[in-house]
């Protein structure tokens, strides 16, 4: 009996596993505990037969002096505890680097070249194919090295063994395995897979364990690791990695297509994803794949806060958050970018006749997408035909028109169509920032209030939605204290005319000098009535569901970190606007979510 296996867990694997653990630790869904929980079971259910043989015919063995002494069908406790660790540490690596991807936009639909649409659809298939040819080479060399029995056994079982499981997820997977971004496939597997051979480089030297001369072919990729070593990290990481590909790409395709998944429970069984796994790719609906890579982008472009603060979220909510925002952006850019004042009001007018239509009487549903194709332009198509309407009220998008049709009144006011301006008292501010950013907040909150696991019924929706609604306008306050400068240039001003005659401003001074120190002091009051509403409205955010406190703390807390960044005057300018440099927000969020 011994310790040194023991002692090679205490000294390499054990401590990376805490680390990993400790850095992940607020980003832990029950989705991964669930995934990695998994993937150790078929883990260490497919080594155990394959190891068992190898030390049963002495092709590798164990000195007894270096064991604890505890066997699992004549494998040492120590060595199941490295592919239990081993899985776990390459597992938590591949969740770290893959947190910001949102996976529904990796999916393909692949039709006939004939029939694919946009240059995104390439086909795949022939990569498949391509694949699928390389790994049935490698199992075929594989078992020439088997049948050799010589020099060669080990490095042939190693092969025969891993291959067909790398050949199995390479066919259901290849869409990710290839489309993924390196960073989360590529980088998974080479850094354990370097720090294994150095690791392994040590303890061979020491004798911990030894491959048996006459199995193996004696070759070093270095001094002191010997090839078949080498490979079996390589090998065993990317089939870890491999698998948890494939559990998000099932993940994905059950989360992307309602229509074939309605029920997505929250830990989806084995048979559910291999269900997911059969649904051929032909049949995936392109036009909502389209929509959500055009969500994905549009968000990823515009906001960075809402980009980051998207990944705390999981699954269905996720998507739809990002399609809602798509909706809002989408409209917002049509009414803000039109080049005359009529534009603007048609695109209001054809925006509420769209939503109309959307919840109009169901025999018209079918007049939506006519409408959409023939009165927006194409670019914005997508973002309102993918609009997850039946989760959503039409109350909050008709107050955020009539948000926009304020925004209108400004232009109005200054070609004197209108005498009196928009936004007179702090009351008016209120009422816009509750049409344009309130309304926000509650649809976000229908979103999470239909795709939470918990109910919540109806006196505690509203208070939660009350204060949602309190949150969006501290946001939007925010919002417009960043941007006195941008709007004065378009010829706006938020700040209630009632705060400029306080200030002996007028209207034409804010528009010629936004940077005045008595604009300046507007702007304070503007920042410490949006903090003294997100104080009140914040606590709220307690009573939602477990599962979506921490994200929607990390979209608040996000946006009003720009309010922060502007009060102590710590902030970069990009296009005349204040943001928050990238790692600030990234800890930003990191601090949300430990709350
Ligand atoms: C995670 C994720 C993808 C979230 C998406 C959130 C979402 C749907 C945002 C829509 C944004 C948008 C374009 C709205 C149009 C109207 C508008 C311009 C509103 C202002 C947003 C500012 O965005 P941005 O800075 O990009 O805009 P401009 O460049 O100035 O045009 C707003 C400030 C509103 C944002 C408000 C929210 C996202 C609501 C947040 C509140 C909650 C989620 C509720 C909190 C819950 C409780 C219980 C307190």
């Amino acid at each position: 009996m011994g310790f040194e296996y023991a002692l090679v867990h205490i000294k390499y694997t054990i401590p990376p596993a805490i680390i990993l653990s400790l850095i992940y630790r607020p980003l832990w869904t029950k989705l991964d505990i669930y995934k990695v929980a998994f993937l150790v079971t078929v883990v260490v259910v497919s080594t155990t037969p394959w190891d068992s043989y190898l030390i049963r015919n002495r092709v590798w063995t164990y000195p007894p002096n270096v064991m604890i002494g505890p066997k699992l069908f004549d494998i040492p406790a120590e060595e199941v505890f490295f592919f239990v660790i081993q899985t776990y540490n390459v597992s938590l690596l591949y969740l770290l680097f893959s947190k910001p991807i949102f996976y529904p936009a990796y999916l393909r639909a692949e039709r006939p070249a004939s029939h694919a649409r946009g240059p995104r659809n390439t086909q795949w298939r022939p990569y498949k194919l391509l694949g699928q040819l390389f790994f049935a080479m490698v199992i075929m060399t594989g078992l020439g090295m088997v049948q050799g029995r010589g020099r060669t056994m080990y490095m042939g079982g190693l092969i025969v063994w891993a291959t067909p499981f790398l050949m199995l997820l390479w066919s259901l997977a290849y869409q990710f395995i290839i489309g993924l971004p390196r960073s989360s496939t590529i980088i998974p597997i080479i850094i354990p897979t370097l720090y294994l051979w150095v690791v392994d480089t040590l303890e061979l030297k020491r004798g911990t364990w030894v491959i048996e001369n006459d199995t193996k072919i004696g070759f070093y990729l270095w001094t002191g690791l010997e090839i078949e070593e080498a490979v079996f990290f390589l090998i065993t990481n990317t089939l870890i990695v491999f698998g948890l590909i494939a559990f998000d790409n099932a993940c994905a395709i059950l989360h992307t297509f309602p229509d074939r998944f309605p029920d997505v429970p929250s830990f989806p069984s084995p048979l559910m994803l291999v269900k997911a796994f059969i649904s051929p790719a032909s049949k995936y609906d392109e036009d909502r794949i389209r929509g959500l890579q055009d969500a994905a982008d549009r968000l990823n472009r515009k906001s960075r806060s809402f980009y980051i603060a998207s990944a705390a979220f999981q699954g269905r909510l996720r998507i739809d958050l990002l399609l809602l925002y798509s909706f809002c952006r989408v409209a917002d850019d049509l009414v803000d970018n039109a080049t005359s004042l009529a534009e603007a009001e048609s695109w209001v007018e054809k925006l509420r006749c769209f939503l109309n239509i959307s919840y109009g009487p169901l025999q018209e549903k079918i007049t939506v997408k006519d409408y959409v194709e023939t009165q927006f332009p194409s670019k914005a198509q997508p973002a309102l035909l993918q609009l997850p309407t039946e989760y959503l009220s039409a109350e909050p998008f008709n107050g955020l028109l009539q948000g926009f049709e304020m925004d209108l009144a400004f232009s109005k006011f200054q070609e004197g169509r209108i005498m009196s301006h928009p936004i007179k008292s702090e009351l008016d501010l209120d009422l816009y920032a509750r049409r344009v950013a309130g309304t926000v907040a509650e649809l976000c909150l229908e979103l999470v209030f239909n795709h939470s696991y918990t109910n919540i019924s109806g006196e505690d929706g509203r208070h939660i939605l009350q204060a949602g609604n309190s949150m969006g306008v501290a946001l939007q306050y925010v919002n417009i204290a960043r941007d006195i400068g941008v709007d004065a240039k378009i010829g706006r001003v938020y700040l209630p005319l009632a705060w400029l005659d306080e200030e002996g401003l007028t209207l034409q001074a804010v528009i010629k000098n936004p940077h005045s120190t008595r604009i300046e002091k507007l702007r304070s009051r503007l920042l410490d009535r949006a903090f003294e509403i997100y104080e009140e409205a914040r606590e709220i955010i307690e009573n939602l569901p477990e599962e979506v406190r921490g994200p929607i703390r990390v979209v608040v807390e996000s946006y009003m970190e720009i309010g922060r960044v502007l009060r102590q005057g710590d902030y970069e300018v990009k296009a005349g606007r204040a943001t928050v440099p990238k790692l600030k927000r990234i800890r930003v969020a990191w601090q949300a979510l430990n709350k």
